[in-house]
C-alpha cells in the first residue's frame, strides 16, 4: 500500500490517552475536542487529515463533505453505524474500526445484565438505599438449567455463550453466517429463529444494526416467546423494537429487559428506562479501562501503519469504483511485502471474502475473527495435516473454507481460536501463508 500523508488528527471523543501519545510519537499533530455539535464539527473538520471517534460523534455526509483534507476516519471501537460509510467511500476516505478491542467488556456487561435480571440486583439495591428491607418482593430465579438464546454468534455472542455455560445455562442460537459446526464447538446449538423463540428463558442479541436486524424482536416474535422471557440488548438500539418491548413488558409477555443501547441516545422517551422491570445503562458496554486502552492503541497503530504504507488493518470502507450495488469490490492488500488481490462483498451486513488471488471460495468466507490463509495444492491429507499442526500449536480450528477448484495451487482460509505464534511450522504443508485478526 502506498503511504498516506496524515499530519493532523482530531479526536472528538473521550479516547484513551495512549491513542494521542502513539500518534504524536509518530509525528502526527493531535487536537482533542469533545462535545462538539455537528455544526461545530463541520466548521472544525476542514483543517484535519484524520478524525478519531467513538459512537457519540455523528459523522454525517455533511461533515464528510465539509472535510476537504480528510483521508481517514478511525473508530476506536466496533460499530461504525455513526459514520456515513457510503459518503466516506464516495470521497475516498478510509473508515477503519478496532472490532476486537471491546469484545470481552461488552460480553461481561451482557452477562451482568442477564444475572441482574434473574436476581433483581439493581432494584433491590435501590430499595435498600430507600431504607427498605424487602426480601419477598425480589424473589429471583436461578440461571442454572435455563435456556439462553443468542441471536448473532460473532465475537461477543461467542464470549457470552461460554461465560453463561459456566452457570449451567443451555445455550442455543442463530447466525446466518457463522456455521453451526463452528458454534457447536463452543457449545451453541443453532436453529432457526422460529424454533428458537419458544424455547428461551432469556434472549440476548449480538448482531450489527441493519435493515435485516432492525426489529428482530418485535410484536410477532415476542408473541412466539415463552411468557415471561427476559431479554438483553447490549448491541444496538432498535434490534429489539422498543415499542414492542414496552408492550410486551406491560402485558408481562416479557418478564424483564436489560438495555445498554437505545435507538436515540440518550433516550428522550423514558418509558422503557422508567419501567420497573427494565435495567438500563448509558451505553457502557465498552466502558472499561482495558477495552478503552485496547481500542485507543489499536486505532492509533492502525493509522500509523497506514501512514507508513504498511497495511490496511480494520478498514471497512467500501470500494465505490467496483459498484457496491452489485455487491462485490476488489482490493489489493500488502502484508509483509506480499501483494494479495481479494474480491469481497457485504452479505447481510457482514463483510465476506469471495476470491483470493484467483482462488474462488466455495462459500463466502465471513471476515471475522482470527483468519489463516494459506496456498497449497489440493490433496486428501491436506486438511488432516493442517488440523494436526494447529492442534500441536494449541490452536483450535473454528472454520474451514475451501476453494471451488481442485487443480493447481489454491488458497484456503481457516478460522482460528487464536493466531499462530509461528507460521513457519506450516512450511512443509503450504506454499504461502498469512494470518490476520479481523
Ligand atoms: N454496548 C456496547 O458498548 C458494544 C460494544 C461492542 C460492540 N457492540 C455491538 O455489539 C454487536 C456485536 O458485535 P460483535 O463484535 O460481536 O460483532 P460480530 O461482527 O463479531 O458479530 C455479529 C454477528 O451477527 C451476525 N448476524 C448478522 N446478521 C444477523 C441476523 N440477521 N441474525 C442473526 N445474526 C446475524 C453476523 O453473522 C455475526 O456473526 C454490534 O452491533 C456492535 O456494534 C456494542
Ligand atoms: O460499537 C462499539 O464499539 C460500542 O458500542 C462501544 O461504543 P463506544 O466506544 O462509544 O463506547
Amino acid at each position: 500500500m502506498a503511504p498516506i500523508s496524515i499530519k493532523r488528527i482530531l479526536i472528538s471523543e473521550s479516547v484513551d490517552p495512549c491513542c494521542k501519545k502513539i500518534l504524536q510519537e509518530n509525528g502526527i499533530q493531535v487536537t482533542e475536542k469533545q462535545n462538539m455539535s455537528t455544526d461545530d464539527l463541520i466548521a472544525e473538520i476542514k483543517d484535519y487529515d484524520g478524525l478519531v471517534v467513538r459512537s457519540g460523534t455523528k459523522v454525517t455526509a455533511d461533515v464528510i463533505n465539509a472535510a476537504g483534507n480528510l483521508k481517514i476516519i478511525g473508530r476506536a471501537g466496533t460499530g461504525v453505524d455513526n459514520v456515513d460509510v457510503d459518503a466516506a467511500t464516495i470521497k475516498g476516505i478510509i473508515v477503519m474500526n478496532t472490532p476486537s478491542g471491546n469484545t470481552i467488556s461488552a460480553a461481561e456487561l451482557t452477562c451482568t445484565l442477564l444475572m441482574s435480571l434473574s436476581r433483581h440486583v439493581p432494584q433491590a439495591a435501590m430499595s435498600m438505599k430507600a431504607g427498605n428491607w424487602d426480601r419477598k418482593k425480589f424473589m429471583g430465579a436461578e440461571m442454572y438449567g435455563k435456556i439462553l438464546g443468542i441471536v448473532g454468534l460473532g465475537r461477543i455472542g461467542k464470549e457470552v455463550a461460554t461465560r453463561m455455560q459456566s452457570f449451567g445455562m443451555k445455550t442455543i442460537g442463530y447466525d446466518p453466517i457463522t456455521p453451526p459446526e463452528v458454534t457447536a464447538t463452543w457449545g451453541v446449538e443453532q436453529m432457526s429463529l422460529e424454533q428458537l423463540w419458544p424455547k428461551c428463558d432469556y434472549i440476548t442479541v449480538h448482531t450489527p444494526l441493519m435493515p435485516s436486524t432492525a426489529g428482530l424482536l418485535n410484536d410477532t416474535s415476542f408473541a412466539k416467546c415463552k411468557k415471561g422471557v427476559k431479554v438483553v440488548n447490549c448491541a444496538r438500539g432498535g434490534i429489539i423494537d422498543e415499542d414492542a418491548l414496552l408492550r410486551a413488558l406491560e402485558s408481562r409477555q416479557c418478564g424483564g429487559a436489560g438495555l445498554d443501547v437505545f435507538v436515540e441516545e440518550p433516550p428522550k422517551n423514558r418509558a422503557l428506562v422508567n419501567h420497573p422491570n427494565v435495567i438500563s445503562c448509558p451505553h457502557l458496554g465498552a466502558s472499561t479501562k482495558e477495552a478503552q486502552a485496547r481500542c485507543g492503541q489499536d486505532i492509533a497503530l492502525q493509522i500509523v501503519d497506514m501512514v507508513m504504507g504498511k497495511s490496511l488493518v480494520g478498514a471497512v470502507t467500501r470500494n465505490h469504483n467496483e459498484g457496491l450495488t452489485q455487491g462485490a469490490c476488489e482490493v489489493e492488500i500488502f502484508v509483509n511485502g506480499s501483494s494479495y488481490r481479494a474480491t469481497g462483498s457485504v452479505q447481510g451486513g457482514v463483510p465476506v471474502l469471495l476470491e483470493l488471488n484467483r482462488s474462488v471460495f466455495r462459500q463466502p468466507v465471513s471476515l471475522t475473527g482470527n483468519l489463516l490463509f494459506f496456498k497449497a495444492v489440493a490433496s486428501p491429507p491436506l486438511l488432516p495435516s493442517v488440523t494436526g499442526l494447529l492442534a500441536k500449536a494449541g490452536v483450535e480450528m473454528e472454520s474451514f473454507s475451501a476453494p471451488a477448484a481442485r487443480i493447481g495451487d489454491q488458497w484456503y482460509c481457516v478460522g482460528l481460536s487464536s493466531l499462530l505464534g509461528d507460521l513457519g511450522a506450516l512450511q512443509p504443508l503450504v506454499k504461502a501463508a498469512a494470518q490476520v485478526s479481523v
